[in-house]
């Protein structure tokens, strides 16, 4: 984490606290609700730079025996603190990820997944997260299941011309990106 940390406005658009947030992209395999396949992610607004999401964990999302797949907790993470960007108000990309997997957790748990923004540095957004089992066979809110920290990228309109073509059907977002 560099010292030079900016701390950014809280852009107009953000919900309030406790406000849903809506889908950034509706074929997201994260939040989308025009995917078929996805996880159907759901988000609230903190009251700053931050947001909770929360994820069923369905069987199809198994890895091991009777657990989680890591990479699903990956995505799930991902989407978390992509949201939080949406309290800057303008298009982010992923370009760093890492986790650490503390804990099993079961099929059939739902997580909370709370992902903030810790600062910005020029067009880099620096974020962090943390996931707790709220319902479910070992549901404890208080112990932290799994973490990470991740490096989004802010990014213009024409960062998604370049993929337009790959576009399946009319998806709709907020960002107006919705042309590509
Ligand atoms: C697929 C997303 C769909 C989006 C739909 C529409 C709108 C969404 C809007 C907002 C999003 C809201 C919610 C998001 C929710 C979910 C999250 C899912 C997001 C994803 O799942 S998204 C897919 C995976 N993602 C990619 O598909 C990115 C592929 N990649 C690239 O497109 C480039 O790689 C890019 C743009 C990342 C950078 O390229 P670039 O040319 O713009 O920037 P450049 O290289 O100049 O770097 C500038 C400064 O960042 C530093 N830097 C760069 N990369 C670094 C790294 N990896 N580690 C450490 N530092 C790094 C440099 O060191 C320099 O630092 P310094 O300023 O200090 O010099």
């Amino acid at each position: 984490m560099p010292d030079d940390l900016a701390a950014p406005e809280r852009a107009p658009s953000f919900p309030a606290p406790g406000g849903q947030l809506p889908q950034h992209w509706s074929k997201c395999f994260g939040c989308g609700d025009d995917q078929p396949a996805g996880m159907t992610m759901t988000f609230v607004a903190g009251e700053g730079l931050d947001v909770t999401g929360r994820l069923e964990v369905a069987k199809k999302y198994q890895g091991g025996p009777g657990v989680i797949h890591g990479g699903i907790l990956t995505t799930a993470f991902d989407e978390a603190q992509g949201m939080a960007c949406m309290s800057l108000g303008t298009a982010v990309v992923t370009g760093h990820l890492e986790v650490d997997f503390a804990r099993p957790i079961p099929l059939g748990s739902v997580l909370e997944i709370h992902a903030r923004i810790d600062g910005t540095v020029r067009r880099k957004v620096y974020t962090s997260a943390e996931a707790r089992i709220v319902s479910g066979p070992t549901a404890d809110p208080d112990a932290v299941v799994a973490t990470s920290r991740a490096l989004f990228l802010t990014v213009g309109a024409e960062h998604f011309e370049k993929v337009k073509n790959f576009v399946d059907g009319t998806p709709s977002s907020p960002f107006e990106t919705s042309s590509v």
